[in-house]
């Protein structure tokens, strides 16, 4: 068991190539005991393969890796049994119950939670006697979940997880997961949305073309609390927009020049940029970087 302060997962300088590939390519990650950290990245930037090193699942070519204090590399059945894992696709199970399989699974745990309250929890109580091949899209990855969190892990992957649920299950999906990071489940996802990654993350790391380009809290990833705002109004029904480091000094001018009798400006907005503004700003630099980059490999296709 690891009984230092050594995080929950390490990687110092991670690469991985397929063929001449780079998958991943020099790449740092830290998730401490407890944190919920979420890498976002485009379609190919090396987020699955590298939750999949971390799993024990692939071989890293180079770098140090460190998950639970193992090297995943020579993980043994009682690492393995520390951690959960939701992959992106799962084999086949289409002829079992969901109440099979989540039963199943539990036996391989030493200490499993109780499969009929995973099965509530995920949302699939109505299905419970359904087999695997007739559950919805959605469904399956509820029950994908179900089957990461059975053995009630101290670490939990989750690879895209909400992929294919519609906005109800997403919002039940977050409370699920914040009942785990409130029972101390430490928990690295991956996903394509921004929305999931701010409510969830403690922190997000954004990665592109296997590197770590920005790591830090969702609210001020990139400077972006430090980033000017945005003010907008009308007057006669033309539309203004001033940036400024100073939108409450800015709106209390509006106030008094523009405003209505009762101090209302029409059309008034303040506008931050989101993490969505903050995330497509990075992966545009990135992209207009590796486009400079006459490395052999980017020119070659
Ligand atoms: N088994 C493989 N053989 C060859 N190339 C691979 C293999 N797995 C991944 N790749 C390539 O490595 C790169 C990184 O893929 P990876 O699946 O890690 O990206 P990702 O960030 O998880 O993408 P997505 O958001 O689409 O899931 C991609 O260019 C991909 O085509």
């Amino acid at each position: 068991m690891a009984t230092t302060n050594a995080p929950a997962v390490l990687v110092e300088g991670l690469h991985k190539r397929y063929g001449d590939k780079r998958a991943v390519d020099g790449l740092d990650l830290r998730v401490e005991h407890g944190e919920i950290v979420a890498v976002l990245g485009p379609n190919g930037a090396g987020k699955t393969t590298t939750v999949e090193t971390l799993e024990g699942f692939r071989r890293a070519d180079a770098g140090h890796v460190r998950v639970l204090g193992e090297d995943p590399a020579r993980g043994d059945r009682a690492w393995r049994a520390r951690l959960g894992v939701v992959l992106q696709d799962n084999q086949d199970l289409a002829e079992v119950t969901v109440a099979e399989i989540v039963r199943h699974v539990a036996g391989f745990y030493p200490a499993p939670r109780d499969p009929e309250t995973v099965i509530e929890e995920v949302g699939l109580r109505e299905k419970r006697s359904a087999r695997v091949r007739a559950l919805s899209g959605g469904q399956r990855r509820r029950l994908d979940v179900a089957l990461g969190i059975v053995g009630d892990p101290e670490l939990l992957f989750l690879d895209e997880p909400t992929t294919g649920f519609d906005p109800q299950a997403r919002h039940a999906f977050w409370d699920l997961v914040e009942g785990l990071r409130d029972e101390g489940t430490t928990i690295l996802l991956t996903t394509h949305y921004l929305e999931e990654a701010e409510r969830l993350a403690d922190r997000v790391v954004v990665v592109a073309h296997g590197r770590v380009l920005a790591d830090g809290a969702p609210a001020d990833l990139g400077g972006r609390q430090a980033r000017r705002a945005r003010v907008r109004w009308t007057v006669d029904g033309v539309g203004h927009e001033e940036a400024t480091d100073t939108p409450t000094a800015l709106v209390a001018r509006l106030a008094a020049q523009v405003g209505h009798p009762d101090g209302e400006v029409p059309g008034l907005q303040v506008l931050r940029p989101t993490l969505e503004d903050v995330y497509l700003g990075l992966i545009g630099e990135a992209a207009a970087d590796v486009a400079t980059d006459d490395t052999p490999e980017e020119t070659a296709r």
